[in-house]
């Protein structure tokens, strides 16, 4: 085995951990793209720049150590990415008409619908208007702040991010923002995530309708990957983005100790 001495001498490094058979492939070849003589300029600068070389030695193994580590971070990440790509596409069976579960199309589109945010913003104001308590009015009032604060976050993600939607994907959504060309991440399953969170915690609900509410954000989540809408990372990020934005409204939770003027001006309308 070489000695993390000589492994921090670039080339030599490599060399024992050449042969694919040891499983080793991936690691040596990131190894050999590191090494000084793969790329002359790199090694020159990284020569040149090493306080450890300037002193005539070697760089230590720890030195060689953190100098990998991106690398791998860089590995990790293309491969999640790759693995995501994939499952993706594995699992948009209803991505069209003519796809392998094309029928059930219909089906994840109604579940589109029921984890849109305009069904939920129209529910809310109406509950609203017709709420006659205060402590209805309060949820109803910290439930649209959570919609009108979830479609913010979202878009300014998507904005930030802009990752494409996947090829396979139609675009044929009901009702988008110019942001919602961008899939990262699932507005649906964000939504999903925090309203389901918000339901759980300040509706009183039997066990069997509390089950229905996870398993519908649960499933609002999987239409978006079946439809061909989104990747799975988009939908995984949105159900843990939904999950924070929760405890954000909770944190902020208003209340006519709190935003007095809100409720004074709501009651008035
Ligand atoms: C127009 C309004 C009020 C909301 C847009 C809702 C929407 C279309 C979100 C996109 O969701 P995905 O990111 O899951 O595709």
């Amino acid at each position: 085995m070489t000695s993390p001495r000589r492994g921090a001498e670039g080339r030599a490094l490599g060399a024992p951990v050449a042969s694919s058979s040891s499983g080793r492939f991936e690691f040596q070849s990131l190894l050999s793209s590191r090494a000084p003589g793969a790329d002359p300029t790199c090694a020159r600068l990284r020569a040149s720049e090493s306080p450890v070389h300037r002193r005539g030695s070697f760089p230590l193994p720890e030195e060689a150590r953190m100098d990998l580590n991106p690398s791998f971070l860089g590995i990790a990440l293309r491969s999640l990415l790759a693995i995501d790509l994939w499952l993706s596409k594995k699992l948009g069976v209803c991505a069209r008409e003519r796809s392998a579960w094309g029928s059930v199309r219909p089906l994840m589109k109604l579940l589109e619908i029921s984890g849109h945010g305009i069904p939920f913003l129209l529910g809310t104001l109406y509950c609203l208007s017709r709420s006659d308590s205060w402590a209805g009015r309060e949820v109803l009032m910290n439930l649209l702040f959570a919609l009108l604060l979830d479609l913010l976050l979202v878009a300014l993600i998507k904005g930030l991010v802009r990752r494409r939607r996947p090829a396979h994907n139609q675009m044929d959504m009901f009702v988008t923002l110019s942001v919602d060309k961008y899939s990262f991440p699932s507005g649906h399953a964000t939504r999903a995530a925090l309203v389901s969170r918000f339901i759980l915690n300040h509706l009183v609900l039997a066990i069997p309708l509390r089950v229905l509410t996870v398993l519908w954000a649960f499933l609002v989540g999987l239409s978006r990957v079946m439809l061909g809408r989104h990747n799975v990372t988009d939908v995984a990020f949105g159900f843990l983005l939904g999950y924070l934005q929760y405890s954000i409204v909770d944190y902020c939770w208003l209340s006519p100790h709190n935003a007095p003027l809100l409720f004074v001006l709501w009651s008035q309308q």
